[in-house]
């Protein structure tokens, strides 16, 4: 018999279980990136037949060993041949959940981690914030581009959408008739824009220049993590100010590295200036959670591993897991739940390609003649792409990744129960990333009032 439900949800849509082109594209944002295709993923959701067959069966009548005997005798006939060829639909929110069952999906993903790390060559994230990333699955890192590349991408994708290089995101998924997910504009309310290298809308030096930076955040991440192509997906999103959302939903399976054509991070950068509180349109996130194997998951244990009492928030650098404003220092031991999680950095790496915390202040200090404060440490570490040049310095003022402790606070990521779990809901604002695991973090756009621009690149 298989376990009962989990809270996992994924809109709409249905899902061909054992079916030969493997499984379902998972968000109709998609290039097919979530389909299944080779042996793992395929034959755990081939599986999973069996026991949504079990699970829909049992409510309504005898398990299979309750059955007559003569329910059998046909052994041999064509027609319960074909019977057993039948396909099994079931929706996409049941085959996560199923999968959910499984093996928690955060075990899943942090396989794509390797153990040992070679000498890091870091552009674009410290060590700290990919530290939060394995330990937590997502981290969010402030000013990671500037204001004023926000401000641009911002118009111009206002631009872009008023000459009509968008389509509705909704509206992509009608004539596919492989999935028929996300079709509802109530469900998914935005619209978007695909970004290929080398061509328009990606030749906009702005979007070249995001691009390129994106790659280098890729280049972190491979150095850490099984990721297949230096290549991504690369989406420009448009979000209408009228209350437009994306429902909750995952972006891939679970995949621990088996699957060729899997998304396994996303990466949000969003493009916001002067967003308000009232604006609305935070993502959410449900916290995976992360406890080892066999020890009981409480419905905060993801919260409570944030909680701001452990933090000092001495040097604000990376802004990762907050609480109602505050931004933990990543390295603090907070954040680490898994007992194995926090120490894969420390053993065999590289030192010198690296800044170390003290370094990076010193650096800071002597290009810039004035102590280290704000999201210093947080910076990159050896950037070289322009949007980079050009990010926000401590001195400069304006947001921090500092701790804030008022709500109020537009640029806030907060903690907040929400059907017994713990979420953390995180402003759109500009400059910010918001990293995950595709197969492991559920996630929602709430209901937003402001034209929300944001892009996303998702890592195979
Ligand atoms: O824009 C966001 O904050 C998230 C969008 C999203 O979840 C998606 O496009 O899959
Ligand atoms: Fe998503």
């Amino acid at each position: 018999m298989c376990p009962s439900n989990t809270q996992t949800h994924a809109p709409g849509g249905t899902s061909e279980l054992g079916s030969e082109d493997g499984g379902p594209e998972f968000d109709r944002g998609s290039h097919a990136s979530t389909t299944a295709t080779t042996a793992s993923l395929s034959s755990r959701i081939a599986s999973l037949a069996v026991c949504f067959e079990e699970d829909r069966r049992e409510p309504y009548g005898p398990t299979v060993a309750e059955e007559p005997s003569d329910y059998y005798d046909s052994e041999g006939d064509a027609s319960e041949e074909e019977e057993e060829e039948e396909e099994v639909e079931i929706t996409e929110e049941e085959v996560m959940r199923l999968l959910d069952q499984q093996e928690p999906p955060f075990q899943v993903c942090s396989r794509l981690f390797f153990k040992q790390l070679p000498s890091l060559r870091l552009r674009q994230l410290t060590r700290q914030q990919l530290q939060q990333f394995r330990s937590t699955g997502f981290v969010i890192v402030d000013n990671f581009i500037t204001q004023e590349a926000s401000a641009r991408i911002h118009s111009d994708a206002l631009l872009l959408h008023r000459q009509g290089a968008f389509q509705e995101a909704s509206a992509l998924g009608v004539n596919d008739s492989n999935s028929k997910s996300y079709t509802d504009r109530r469900a998914r309310g935005d619209s978007l824009t695909w970004l290929h290298v080398g061509r328009p809308p990606a030749t906009n030096p702005t979007f070249v220049s995001l691009l390129m930076t994106l790659q280098e955040l890729q280049g972190d991440l491979q150095q850490v993590m099984a990721l297949r192509h230096r290549s991504a997906e690369y989406q420009l999103s448009y979000y209408p100010p009228n209350g437009a959302q994306y429902i909750k939903h995952r972006d891939a399976f679970p995949d621990s590295g088996a699957e060729e054509h899997q998304r396994r991070v996303t990466a949000i950068v969003y493009a916001n200036p002067s967003w308000t509180a009232s604006d609305g349109g935070k993502l959410r996130i449900w916290p995976p959670k992360t406890e080892p194997v066999g020890q009981a998951a409480s419905p905060s244990a993801s919260l409570s591993s944030f909680s701001p009492a452990a933090s000092t928030c001495a040097s604000p650098c990376a802004s990762t897991a907050v609480h109602h404003g505050y931004h933990p220092q990543p390295g603090s031991g907070r954040g680490a739940p898994s007992s194995d999680s926090g120490s894969i950095w420390e053993q065999g790496s590289d030192t010198t390609s690296v800044r170390s915390e003290a370094s990076c202040a010193a650096t800071l200090r002597s290009e810039h003649g004035s102590q280290p404060g704000g999201s210093a440490c947080g910076e990159a570490p050896a950037a070289t792409s322009s949007l980079t040049e050009l990010r926000r310095h401590p001195e400069d003022g304006g947001p921090t990744n500092g701790l804030r402790t008022s709500t109020d606070d537009p640029a806030a990521v907060e903690y907040a129960e929400y059907g017994g779990q713990a979420v953390i809901d995180i402003s759109p604002v500009a400059g910010r990333l918001v990293l995950f695991l595709s197969g492991a973090v559920d996630h929602a756009v709430l209901p937003n009032f402001s034209a929300r621009v944001a892009v996303t690149a998702w890592c195979q």
